[in-house]
């Protein structure tokens, strides 16, 4: 069978609540932040269920020897932020996976094309064979944004299979555009909309993530 585009949306009260306080226009960026911040933390934590690389050994406890599973370190693990929204999430996500390395992206959409450019890429050369990396994206909107940062990974030797997603909102054109090009990827995100007005902004959606996180307007 070819491989498909998986998006997983986890029906889980804390990720709704969460949702609920980052889509409010009121909410103001303090809270903002921490909202991304649980959001980060419970989509990761959904994201690395049967993923995190472990080995299992044997311990002595007080009374006697037990077989003991822990994170292994031999599977290089990475978190790529995309900059800036993706940094609000970094708090939550860094605690559950707490091994990875962290290679930052900066990229900007053209408020009129929305197109992006890139502004800083931290990226290694080339990742391990065996690396696997979640992207922190909050906003998954035209999809310009992401589908540059694939490209990015995908050239440093990844496949689309050792690739998460971490994502708060995303919309149908970046959804469509990642299955077309990268079939095997799999996103985690706290909701699915509509659509995308034709300003680029995801609607209802929650506004700019960047701004509202780093109080920006
Ligand atoms: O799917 P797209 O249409 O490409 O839109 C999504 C991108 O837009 C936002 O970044 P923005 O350019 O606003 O930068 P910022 O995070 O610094 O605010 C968001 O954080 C995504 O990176
Ligand atoms: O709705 C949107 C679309 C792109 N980027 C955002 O921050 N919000
Ligand atoms: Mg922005």
């Amino acid at each position: 069978m070819p491989l498909q585009l998986r998006v997983y949306v986890p029906p889980h009260a804390l990720i709704q609540h969460w949702l609920g306080v980052v889509r409010d226009a009121q909410t103001p960026p303090t809270l903002f932040r921490s909202a991304l911040t649980e959001l980060g933390r419970w989509l990761a934590y959904e994201a690395v269920r049967e993923w995190l690389p472990t080995e299992t050994t044997e311990v002595e406890t007080p009374l006697g020897t037990c077989p003991a599973t822990f994170i292994s370190p031999a599977t290089p693990m990475a978190v790529v932020p995309i900059l800036r929204a993706g940094l609000a999430l970094m708090e939550g996500i860094l605690p559950v996976v707490p091994l990875a390395n962290v290679y930052h992206l900066g990229l900007v959409r053209n408020e009129e094309t929305l197109e992006p450019s890139c502004y800083l890429n931290r990226l290694p050369a080339q990742f391990p064979a065996e690396a696997r990396v979640l992207i922190s994206e909050p906003m998954l909107a035209t999809g310009g944004s992401i589908e540059a940062a694939m490209k990015e990974l995908t050239q440093r030797g990844l496949t689309p299979e050792q690739i998460r997603i971490i994502s708060i909102v995303a919309a149908p054109p970046a959804l469509q555009r990642l299955n077309q090009q990268f079939p095997g990827l799999v996103i985690y995100t706290a909701a699915i909309d509509e659509s995308v007005n034709d300003h680029g902004w995801i609607v209802p959606g929650l506004g700019d993530a960047g701004d509202r996180a780093f109080g920006t307007f």
